[in-house]
């Protein structure tokens, strides 16, 4: 069995809880309210602006030069593909770029970033792997999947192109290569080495649960303490 393998069944029961959530069925329905939409596209993009950095960091850490080029090919596809996606959304929401970039960060989405950012900092190329790996497969998967069972998704006025961006030859190719990095990541590794990935792995699975779940019901900071004490961005 491939070591993706072994992860994605790991992972399965909690995967089919995420393309069972009423926000995942919203979206290739049409029928997701559009407030929650909003709140999830701004904590989205912040995210991919801490997202982005694990590949930068995968690429200073990567051992070989291929390697690298993937990393930054990811960070560049991310920073140019992926997020002009939430650009095109918040215009049509009469958002600015730079509101977008200013959205405070709920506690759901601050307490993900900083832990793949953790294990990105402290960990090694395979461990960085095995933390945005449920991300970039568990959308392609999400996306795919939504365009397969109800095509009509691909063609909605409005969560159209959410589809198309995550069902995409383009997000599914970036995918498949981190797939096939983890696999490679696994060959003759001892168990107890695979055990710290697959954990990894597991975490940020839980995490992408939980970004749905926080989206859907608007979970953030209590507003009597969000009002106060707003800050630029202090990293
Ligand atoms: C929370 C989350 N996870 C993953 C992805 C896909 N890059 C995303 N846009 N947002």
């Amino acid at each position: 069995m491939r070591f993706s393998e072994r992860l994605h069944e790991k992972v399965k029961p909690i995967w089919e809880q995420k393309h069972a959530h009423p926000f995942v069925r919203g979206l290739g329905d049409g029928t997701l309210n559009r407030e929650a939409f909003e709140f999830y596209m701004k904590q989205d993009y912040v995210y991919l602006v801490d997202y982005t950095k694990m590949f930068a960091l995968g690429a200073a850490k990567a051992r070989d030069l291929d390697t690298a080029n993937w990393f930054s090919k990811l960070l560049h596809e991310t920073l140019h593909f992926e997020m002009d996606l939430h650009r095109k959304y918040a215009a049509r929401f009469g958002i600015s770029n730079e509101e977008l970039e200013s959205t405070i960060r709920t506690p759901t989405n601050i307490a993900y970033t900083h832990y793949m950012l953790h294990v990105a900092y402290s960990g090694t190329i395979e461990e960085i792997a095995a933390a945005v790996l449920p991300c970039a497969w568990g959308y392609w998967e999400i996306g795919a999947r939504l365009a397969e069972t109800n095509p009509k998704s691909l063609e909605h006025e409005f969560y159209g192109d959410w589809v198309k961006t995550y069902s995409s030859k383009e997000f599914g190719d970036l995918a498949q290569w981190l797939i096939g990095f983890i696999d490679r990541a696994g060959e003759g590794k001892p168990e107890r080495d695979l055990a710290v990935l697959e954990e990894i792995f597991l975490n940020t699975s839980r995490f992408e649960y939980m970004f749905w779940d926080m989206a859907y019901h608007g979970h953030d900071w209590p507003a009597e303490i969000k009002a106060n004490g707003n800050v630029t961005q202090v990293r």
